[in-house]
């Protein structure tokens, strides 16, 4: 059963956030966590982004995905405005950094993002955000608008239990590398880019 199971107030670059690690064991190292910026009202719509881990790019800035960028943009976002990052540990859309770095040999061949974890055997996109709705739930989140570009993320909310009113775009300027990454994302996993 997923629980709560630890707490903690973390003063960052952003303001202070409120970390919650949810896991169905104590002794799981990678446990999903909860930001909740200080200013969060429970009581309202609360904004909230479901981000999927990626190691290359938050934490060494890798210029072949956006993730870093966009997660620093959700950390000032919720810090100016009140809300939630759900920081799921989907490394690699769920096929794990070791397959990660094996799909991303593959790209170095000329095989695109989805081609590559196709050649590896693995789904182009591995991820199911029904963990993050339970999180929701459990924190007693009711309403909520959603940072994302992903139509996917959107989609797991329906007949969720929790309300959707609006989508609010997280769009990162392209750059010299992760220009060909983004059309993919916009023409074959259907993401609202519309800076590509
Ligand atoms: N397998 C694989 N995973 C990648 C690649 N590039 C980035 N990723 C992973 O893709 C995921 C991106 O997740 P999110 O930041 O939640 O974003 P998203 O699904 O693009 O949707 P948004 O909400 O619009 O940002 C992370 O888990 C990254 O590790 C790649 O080339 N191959
Ligand atoms: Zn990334």
């Amino acid at each position: 059963m997923l629980t709560i199971q630890a707490q903690s107030n973390i003063p960052t670059d952003f303001g202070m956030f409120t970390v919650y690690a949810f896991s169905e064991h104590e002794e799981d190292w990678n446990p999903h966590l909860v930001w909740v910026a200080e200013n969060t009202d429970f009581s309202k719509t609360v904004n909230v982004r479901f981000h999927s881990e990626c190691i290359t790019g938050e934490i060494f800035h890798s210029k072949k995905c956006e993730c870093g960028q966009q997660l620093d943009a959700a950390m000032k976002y919720m810090s100016e405005n009140g809300g939630m990052i759900i920081y799921l540990r989907q490394e690699g859309r769920n096929i794990g950094i070791i397959n990660k770095l094996r799909a991303y040999a593959l790209q170095e061949k000329g095989f695109d993002t989805v081609e590559a974890n196709l050649k590896l055997g693995l789904p182009a996109d591995g991820r199911n955000f029904d963990v993050a709705v339970e999180m929701l739930k459990m924190l007693n989140v009711k309403e909520i608008n959603l940072l994302t570009n992903n139509p996917d993320k959107l989609k797991s909310l329906e007949n969720s239990g929790i309300i959707l009113h609006h989508r609010v775009p997280l769009e990162i300027e392209s750059n010299d590398v992760n220009e060909s990454y983004l059309s993919k994302k916009k023409d074959y996993f259907g993401h609202l880019l519309e800076k590509v």
